[in-house]
């Protein structure tokens, strides 16, 4: 059996306008075509510059792209995220769509394990059941239990990105988009993440990530996707 179409980039441009600069233009993405099937992981590769977060950013819909479609398979439905309703698209990113960026957003106040266990909490899952989810992801992670009830602003780096990671790996989602998860993580921290887009993969899931590590890159990377950095226009 072919593996599920999970997500479909045709014709895909992006360019900004530079205020600051009268208005020139500069051409990040053009003509990007790409189809990411569930149990894939495929890798955005290309120089610093090439547009590979811009890339996840448009596909995530932080950006609306100056061209082309963003297909993404929602509910056994197919919809187009450059023309998505703000409500659509909240409602891919509650259930089909997650992205892992690089940095935690930390909320003010709020211990790590309540960050952790947020998602499955917004899926319906009771409380106690979110919390001991969110205890084993840490823990497999190596965050210290001892941190878990204390908001994450005084964490290290790299602890901070294994609390991110594990927030937004813990409800099994679809399509998962991945920008550099790893840049702060040791070698033990990066074999443990490594091991849970494994599983993310088996279960069928469909990954898109950035991984400047090489090493990284060739243990999780089913394909690399070339990408160039254009000219300003
Ligand atoms: N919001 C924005 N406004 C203007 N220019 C932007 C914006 N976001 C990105 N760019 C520009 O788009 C280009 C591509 O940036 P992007 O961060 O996507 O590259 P990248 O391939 O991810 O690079 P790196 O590997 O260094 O992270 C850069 O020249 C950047 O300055």
């Amino acid at each position: 059996m072919t593996a599920a179409l999970m997500l479909e980039l045709r014709d895909l441009s992006k360019s900004f306008e530079l205020h600051h600069q009268h208005g020139a233009r500069l051409n990040v993405l053009r003509g990007i075509d790409l189809r990411l099937h569930a149990g894939e992981c495929v890798v955005l590769s290309g120089p610093s510059g090439a547009g590979k977060s811009t890339l996840l950013r448009v596909i995530y819909a932080n950006y609306r792209p100056s061209f082309g479609a963003v297909h993404v398979r929602h509910d056994e439905r197919w919809i187009d995220l450059a023309k998505a309703t703000p409500h659509e698209v909240l409602e891919v990113r509650r259930r089909t769509l997650a992205y892992v960026s690089q940095f935690l957003r930390v909320i003010p106040r709020v211990p790590a394990l309540d960050i952790v266990a947020e998602p499955l909490l917004q899926m319906g899952v009771d409380e106690p059941e979110a919390r001991r989810r969110a205890g084993d992801l840490l823990r497999r992670l190596n965050v210290p239990e001892r941190l878990w009830a204390l908001p994450p602003s005084t964490f290290s780096g790299g602890e901070q990105q294994r609390v991110n990671i594990a927030r937004g790996l813990i409800a099994r989602r679809p399509i998962l988009l991945l920008d550099e998860p790893t840049a702060s993580l040791d070698v033990e921290n990066r074999n443990v993440v490594a091991q849970l887009l494994a599983e993310a993969r088996a279960d069928g899931s469909a990954v898109l990530g950035i991984f400047h590590d090489e090493d990284m890159r060739d243990r999780v990377a089913t394909r690399l996707f070339p990408m160039q950095a254009l000219e300003a226009a």
